[in-house]
């Protein structure tokens, strides 16, 4: 007999994951807002709220009222590689701070060099928080280094320090929040994310939120409906 997986869906927005959530109330039980069942999985969808504090902050609330097998979290990102499509979804390899630190005139100085936390002090391994076992060994999907950040990188000298000092292909808002949480309750994971834009100088009409949202959620509901 196979047991119910519990798994814990987090979103930074609701628009990201409406698709998913149409699904599972056509598709699955409902058994409160925003909690789905069918025979193989329970499903808690969190909408966490945009930025790694209000991500952590719910992230820790839902894992401390509920015990989890895994957690998913699902949205779009920014590229620094133009050699992937826009809509492309990939999974999370590595995550890491890339704006807490100090500013020194043009120069950045990060978190460790400021001496305020030491890059092997658990779960950081140099410097990063690695997703060593995904869940579902990455649900199909490459798997790449990101970077998360408080302001989204949108001025050339930012970007070119950024992409050269952490050699990452994503970069989110959120995605350390989920990381270090996991790592730390020893939670199986996996962040996934689709392109929605590349990180350049900032150019809203170019980005691709509707294409990266049906992608993901794609992806998603294909994993549901295995
Ligand atoms: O405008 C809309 O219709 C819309 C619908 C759903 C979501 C959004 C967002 O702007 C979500 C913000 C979310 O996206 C991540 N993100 C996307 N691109 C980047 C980026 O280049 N750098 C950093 N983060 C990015 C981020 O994690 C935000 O939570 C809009």
């Amino acid at each position: 007999m196979q047991l119910m997986k519990n798994l814990l869906i987090v979103s930074a927005t609701e628009a990201e994951i409406l698709p998913l959530l149409r699904f599972l109330e056509a598709n699955f039980r409902t058994v409160a807002q925003h909690s789905f069942q069918n025979e193989r999985y329970s499903v808690d969808i969190l909408i966490s709220g945009v930025g790694m504090m209000s991500t952590a902050y719910n992230l820790g609330v839902a894992l401390a009222r509920n015990t989890y097998d895994a957690a998913l979290q699902a949205g779009i990102g920014g590229c620094f590689d133009m050699q992937l499509p826009l809509g492309s979804v990939l999974g999370v390899a590595s995550e890491c701070y890339a704006d807490l630190g100090a500013e020194n005139r043009g120069a950045y100085i990060d978190i460790y060099e400021l001496g305020f936390l030491q890059k092997d002090t658990y779960p950081f391994t140099d410097g990063k928080l690695l997703n060593l076992k995904p869940f579902e060994a990455g649900m199909g999907l490459d798997l790449v280094p990101a970077i998360s950040v408080n302001t989204v990188s949108g001025h050339s000298p930012t970007i070119a320090a950024r992409a050269g000092r952490y050699g990452a292909v994503l970069e989110s808002m959120e995605g350390i929040a989920f990381h270090y949480a996991c790592l730390q309750q020893q939670l199986p994971f996996l962040q996934i994310r689709a392109i929605s834009n590349y990180v350049t100088p900032r150019d809203r009409d170019a980005w691709q939120i509707g294409l990266a949202i049906r992608n993901l959620n794609q992806h998603l509901q294909d994993f549901f409906s295995k």
